[in-house]
């Protein structure tokens, strides 16, 4: 998917939701775990609730590696799912991978051919060889963490390496890389009052924005100081949509909060766009 296309799709929609799909047997329903790939079912209902309400789906896949090669099939029924019935959405391998290159490679062909992900996201610390094989994908996205969510950020990421924060150093030197225009970058909606700064480096960058929801980062303030004039963010929700419920009726609360976020990035859009 082109980042044009993913751009008319958020117009279209008025939304900029990506949906995280971090499924949690231990958080879903008793009637799924009856059946024979629970995982995947859960997976099913949110996305058929709510593919029109949000742009991307970020499956982590953390909480498919937990269930070893059983939660593996959940990922690749997943995505092909999604990929067979909702083409348009934009999906992103929350992987956070990166190697030497000759590995990185071979993580690229997993997440980009094998699985056929739209994106996959990449930890920045290994430096330009670890991530430009990710990069040599035609219309493959890479995401890289910029600043995150977490409170662990402020460890390595805010330090001052000659004169600069490392995250901005970071933001800087991926640009010289080659492909960089297949980059996106990772901040997170906890760190709004970064989001100018950050745009300075790079303004027409798309920014995947996990935090909001369970994390508690705030939508209006991400919006405020994070939106360029493409709109430029993908905004993540994953537990406050997903584990809106724990009942039969999980999908549909799934869908009213999903709904309650659209509503919120339409009025957004509405209001800077004048739509
Ligand atoms: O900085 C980051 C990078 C990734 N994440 C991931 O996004 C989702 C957030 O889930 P919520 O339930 O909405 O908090 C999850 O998969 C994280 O691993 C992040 O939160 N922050």
């Amino acid at each position: 998917m082109t980042t044009q296309q993913l751009h008319e799709q958020i117009l279209q929609k008025k939304s900029f939701l990506c949906v995280g799909l971090d499924p949690d047997l231990a958080k879903m329903p008793q009637h799924l775990l009856e059946t024979e790939d629970p995982i995947f079912e859960f997976n099913k209902a949110i996305i058929d609730a709510t593919h029109d309400l949000t742009v991307g789906y970020k499956p982590n896949t953390a909480f498919f590696e937990a269930y070893g090669i059983k939660g593996w099939i959940s990922l690749q029924k997943t995505i092909n799912y999604i990929n067979e019935n909702y083409p348009e959405i934009f999906t992103i391998a929350d992987a956070k991978r990166g190697d030497i290159g000759n590995t990185s490679s071979m993580y690229a062909k997993a997440f980009f051919e094998d699985l056929n992900f739209d994106s996959v996201t990449v930890a920045p610390y290994m430096g330009k060889d670890s991530v430009e094989p990710f990069l040599a994908f035609e219309n493959k996205h890479t995401i890289m963490l910029a600043l995150t969510s977490n409170e662990g950020a402020f460890d390595f990421q805010t330090l001052n390496t000659n004169g600069k924060e490392l995250y901005k150093q970071v933001l800087e030197t991926s640009k010289t890389w080659k492909n960089s225009e297949n980059l996106m970058y990772v901040v997170g909606a906890t760190k709004a009052e970064y989001f100018t700064e950050i745009r300075k480096i790079v303004p027409d960058s798309f920014l995947l924005v996990p935090g909001i929801g369970a994390q508690g980062g705030s939508l209006s303030e991400v919006c405020k100081y994070g939106m360029n004039d493409k709109i430029g963010l993908l905004v993540n929700s994953a537990r406050a949509i997903i584990y809106a419920s724990k009942g039969t009726d999980f999908a549909e609360k799934a869908r009213e909060e999903a709904l309650s976020v659209q509503k919120e990035m339409a009025e957004i859009i509405g209001l800077k766009f004048q739509v």
